[in-house]
Protein backbone atom coordinates (compact mmCIF):
# COMPACT_ATOMS: atom_id res chain seq x y z
CA UNK A 1 0.00 0.00 0.00
CA UNK A 2 2.97 2.56 0.79
CA UNK A 3 4.50 1.24 -2.36
CA UNK A 4 1.33 2.34 -4.78
CA UNK A 5 0.97 5.47 -2.78
CA UNK A 6 4.17 6.70 -3.58
CA UNK A 7 5.17 5.28 -6.87
CA UNK A 8 1.42 4.77 -7.93
CA UNK A 9 2.01 1.39 -9.26
CA UNK A 10 0.88 -2.08 -7.51
CA UNK A 11 3.76 -3.85 -7.17
CA UNK A 12 2.62 -7.96 -6.48
CA UNK A 13 5.76 -9.52 -5.63
CA UNK A 14 7.78 -8.66 -2.54
CA UNK A 15 9.46 -9.42 0.61
CA UNK A 16 7.46 -9.54 3.25
CA UNK A 17 9.87 -9.67 5.98
CA UNK A 18 10.95 -6.03 4.55
CA UNK A 19 10.69 -3.09 6.66
CA UNK A 20 11.33 0.41 5.49
CA UNK A 21 10.89 4.30 6.37
CA UNK A 22 9.97 5.91 2.61
CA UNK A 23 10.47 9.35 2.86
CA UNK A 24 8.37 11.08 -0.09
CA UNK A 25 7.13 14.34 -1.06
CA UNK A 26 3.27 14.47 -2.45
CA UNK A 27 1.27 17.86 -2.92
CA UNK A 28 -2.01 17.88 -1.22
CA UNK A 29 -4.40 20.98 -2.19
CA UNK A 30 -1.63 22.82 -3.66
CA UNK A 31 0.83 22.26 -0.43
CA UNK A 32 3.99 19.83 -0.66
CA UNK A 33 3.74 17.42 2.36
CA UNK A 34 6.69 15.57 3.27
CA UNK A 35 5.80 12.20 4.65
CA UNK A 36 8.25 9.38 6.29
CA UNK A 37 6.05 6.18 6.53
CA UNK A 38 7.18 3.51 8.27
CA UNK A 39 5.80 0.50 6.36
CA UNK A 40 5.91 -2.47 8.97
CA UNK A 41 6.69 -5.96 8.55
CA UNK A 42 4.92 -7.29 11.99
CA UNK A 43 7.94 -8.84 12.58
CA UNK A 44 8.63 -7.47 15.67
CA UNK A 45 10.27 -9.81 18.62
CA UNK A 46 8.91 -8.59 21.16
CA UNK A 47 6.72 -5.98 22.75
CA UNK A 48 9.53 -3.18 23.34
CA UNK A 49 9.82 -2.81 19.61
CA UNK A 50 6.46 -2.67 18.97
CA UNK A 51 6.89 0.20 21.77
CA UNK A 52 9.48 1.96 20.09
CA UNK A 53 8.19 1.77 16.33
CA UNK A 54 4.52 2.64 18.09
CA UNK A 55 6.52 5.94 19.63
CA UNK A 56 8.46 6.96 16.52
CA UNK A 57 5.05 7.57 14.47
CA UNK A 58 2.97 10.80 14.71
CA UNK A 59 0.24 9.00 12.86
CA UNK A 60 -0.98 5.72 12.27
CA UNK A 61 -2.98 3.47 9.15
CA UNK A 62 -3.88 0.57 10.66
CA UNK A 63 -4.39 -2.04 7.60
CA UNK A 64 -5.98 -5.61 7.74
CA UNK A 65 -7.11 -7.62 4.90
CA UNK A 66 -11.01 -8.23 4.15
CA UNK A 67 -9.86 -11.73 3.79
CA UNK A 68 -7.90 -12.74 7.02
CA UNK A 69 -10.39 -12.46 10.03
CA UNK A 70 -7.18 -12.69 12.17
CA UNK A 71 -5.29 -9.62 10.83
CA UNK A 72 -9.50 -7.64 11.42
CA UNK A 73 -9.03 -9.19 14.89
CA UNK A 74 -5.70 -7.15 15.68
CA UNK A 75 -7.00 -3.59 15.03
CA UNK A 76 -8.66 -3.04 18.20
CA UNK A 77 -5.44 -4.01 19.69
CA UNK A 78 -3.24 -1.92 17.74
CA UNK A 79 -5.72 1.25 18.31
CA UNK A 80 -5.31 0.19 21.92
CA UNK A 81 -1.64 -0.11 22.35
CA UNK A 82 -1.41 3.47 20.16
CA UNK A 83 -3.34 5.08 22.39
CA UNK A 84 -2.08 3.94 25.64
CA UNK A 85 1.70 4.48 24.19
CA UNK A 86 1.03 7.71 22.62
CA UNK A 87 -0.75 9.25 26.13
CA UNK A 88 1.70 8.00 28.46
CA UNK A 89 4.47 9.90 26.37
CA UNK A 90 3.21 13.35 24.79
CA UNK A 91 3.12 17.03 26.07
CA UNK A 92 1.22 19.58 23.99
CA UNK A 93 -0.06 17.08 21.71
CA UNK A 94 -3.64 15.54 21.23
CA UNK A 95 -3.97 12.94 23.49
CA UNK A 96 -4.64 10.19 21.00
CA UNK A 97 -2.92 10.54 17.75
CA UNK A 98 -4.77 10.40 14.34
CA UNK A 99 -5.16 6.97 13.26
CA UNK A 100 -7.09 5.44 9.83
CA UNK A 101 -8.48 2.36 9.70
CA UNK A 102 -8.44 0.44 6.09
CA UNK A 103 -9.51 -2.78 5.03
CA UNK A 104 -7.81 -3.75 2.08
CA UNK A 105 -8.27 -6.47 -0.92
CA UNK A 106 -11.46 -5.62 -1.05
CA UNK A 107 -11.33 -6.71 -4.83
CA UNK A 108 -11.27 -10.16 -3.14
CA UNK A 109 -14.97 -10.44 -2.65
CA UNK A 110 -15.07 -14.16 -3.11
CA UNK A 111 -12.66 -14.48 -0.36
CA UNK A 112 -14.11 -11.91 2.12
CA UNK A 113 -14.07 -12.80 6.19
CA UNK A 114 -14.58 -9.38 7.69
CA UNK A 115 -18.17 -7.57 5.96
CA UNK A 116 -18.33 -3.95 5.75
CA UNK A 117 -20.61 -3.61 8.31
CA UNK A 118 -19.38 -5.43 10.79
CA UNK A 119 -15.50 -3.01 10.01
CA UNK A 120 -17.54 0.21 9.85
CA UNK A 121 -19.04 -0.66 13.59
CA UNK A 122 -15.42 -0.83 14.75
CA UNK A 123 -14.54 2.14 13.14
CA UNK A 124 -17.46 3.91 14.79
CA UNK A 125 -16.92 2.76 18.21
CA UNK A 126 -12.80 3.71 17.77
CA UNK A 127 -13.60 6.84 16.51
CA UNK A 128 -11.57 6.42 13.37
CA UNK A 129 -12.24 7.19 9.92
CA UNK A 130 -12.75 4.29 7.80
CA UNK A 131 -11.76 2.82 3.83
CA UNK A 132 -12.31 -0.35 2.54
CA UNK A 133 -9.94 -0.34 -0.37
CA UNK A 134 -8.40 -2.36 -3.03
CA UNK A 135 -4.57 -1.58 -3.45
CA UNK A 136 -4.49 -3.62 -6.35
CA UNK A 137 -7.27 -1.64 -8.21
CA UNK A 138 -7.24 1.70 -7.30
CA UNK A 139 -4.14 4.03 -6.70
CA UNK A 140 -6.65 7.23 -6.10
CA UNK A 141 -8.52 5.07 -2.71
CA UNK A 142 -4.51 4.75 -1.73
CA UNK A 143 -3.63 7.97 -1.66
CA UNK A 144 -7.03 9.33 -0.21
CA UNK A 145 -6.19 6.89 3.03
CA UNK A 146 -2.65 9.07 3.51
CA UNK A 147 -4.41 12.30 2.67
CA UNK A 148 -7.22 11.55 5.22
CA UNK A 149 -4.39 11.15 7.88
CA UNK A 150 -2.86 14.37 6.90
CA UNK A 151 -5.93 16.46 7.34
CA UNK A 152 -6.81 14.69 10.43
CA UNK A 153 -3.68 15.81 11.38
CA UNK A 154 -4.47 19.13 10.53
CA UNK A 155 -7.62 19.05 11.97
CA UNK A 156 -5.71 18.08 15.71
CA UNK A 157 -3.13 20.92 15.30
CA UNK A 158 -0.23 17.65 14.95
CA UNK A 159 1.39 19.92 12.46
CA UNK A 160 2.03 23.20 14.50
CA UNK A 161 5.78 23.54 15.64
CA UNK A 162 4.85 23.59 18.75
CA UNK A 163 3.91 20.02 18.38
CA UNK A 164 7.63 18.96 17.06
CA UNK A 165 9.03 15.96 18.70
CA UNK A 166 12.58 15.28 18.59
CA UNK A 167 13.44 11.70 17.74
CA UNK A 168 15.08 9.86 19.38
CA UNK A 169 17.64 7.94 17.25
CA UNK A 170 17.72 4.86 18.88
CA UNK A 171 19.46 1.86 17.57
CA UNK A 172 16.35 -0.28 16.08
CA UNK A 173 14.81 2.58 14.13
CA UNK A 174 18.46 3.38 12.83
CA UNK A 175 18.63 -0.25 11.87
CA UNK A 176 15.50 0.35 9.55
CA UNK A 177 16.82 1.16 5.71
CA UNK A 178 15.50 4.91 4.50
CA UNK A 179 14.28 5.14 1.05
CA UNK A 180 14.21 8.63 -0.79
CA UNK A 181 11.47 7.76 -2.93
CA UNK A 182 11.09 11.16 -5.15
CA UNK A 183 15.02 12.18 -5.00
CA UNK A 184 17.28 11.02 -8.01
CA UNK A 185 20.13 11.07 -5.77
CA UNK A 186 19.38 8.68 -3.05
CA UNK A 187 21.43 8.14 -0.07
CA UNK A 188 22.24 4.50 -0.45
CA UNK A 189 22.45 4.39 -4.41
CA UNK A 190 18.66 3.00 -5.09
CA UNK A 191 16.20 4.88 -7.01
CA UNK A 192 12.02 3.71 -6.63
CA UNK A 193 12.29 2.49 -10.20
CA UNK A 194 12.21 -0.97 -9.28
CA UNK A 195 9.75 -3.56 -10.91
CA UNK A 196 9.60 -5.83 -8.22
CA UNK A 197 11.24 -6.14 -4.86
CA UNK A 198 13.60 -8.51 -5.76
CA UNK A 199 15.49 -5.36 -7.47
CA UNK A 200 15.18 -3.84 -3.71
CA UNK A 201 16.77 -5.89 -1.24
CA UNK A 202 17.65 -3.42 1.97
CA UNK A 203 21.55 -3.77 3.03
N1 LIG B 1 -5.73 -9.06 -4.58
C1 LIG B 1 -5.04 -8.16 -3.88
N2 LIG B 1 -3.82 -8.47 -3.38
C2 LIG B 1 -3.17 -7.52 -2.68
C3 LIG B 1 -3.70 -6.24 -2.44
N3 LIG B 1 -2.82 -5.53 -1.71
C4 LIG B 1 -1.78 -6.34 -1.47
N4 LIG B 1 -1.99 -7.55 -2.06
C5 LIG B 1 -1.08 -8.70 -2.02
O1 LIG B 1 -1.03 -9.14 -0.68
C6 LIG B 1 0.31 -9.47 -0.28
C7 LIG B 1 0.72 -8.59 0.91
O2 LIG B 1 0.78 -7.23 0.50
P1 LIG B 1 1.43 -6.03 1.32
O3 LIG B 1 0.95 -4.78 0.74
O4 LIG B 1 2.89 -6.19 1.39
O5 LIG B 1 0.81 -6.16 2.74
P2 LIG B 1 1.43 -6.49 4.15
O6 LIG B 1 0.62 -5.78 5.14
O7 LIG B 1 2.90 -6.26 4.18
O8 LIG B 1 1.04 -8.00 4.22
P3 LIG B 1 1.72 -9.19 5.00
O9 LIG B 1 3.08 -9.34 4.41
O10 LIG B 1 0.80 -10.35 4.68
O11 LIG B 1 1.73 -8.76 6.44
C8 LIG B 1 1.14 -9.29 -1.54
O12 LIG B 1 1.27 -10.53 -2.18
C9 LIG B 1 0.34 -8.35 -2.40
O13 LIG B 1 0.53 -8.59 -3.76
C10 LIG B 1 -5.00 -5.93 -3.00
O14 LIG B 1 -5.56 -4.85 -2.85
N5 LIG B 1 -5.60 -6.94 -3.70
Amino acid sequence: MTVRFITKRFIGEYDPTLETIYRHTGVIDGEFVHFEILDTAGQEEDSLQIEEKIKWGDSFVIVYSVTDRCSFDEVMRLCFLINHIHSANKKGAPEHPPIVIVGNKKDLQFDRMVSTDEAEKLSKALKHPYFEISTRDSYEETTKVFNTLYCEMQRQGCLSPATFKKRNASKLMEKIPKIYANSTLIANGRSLSFNSFRDFIPE
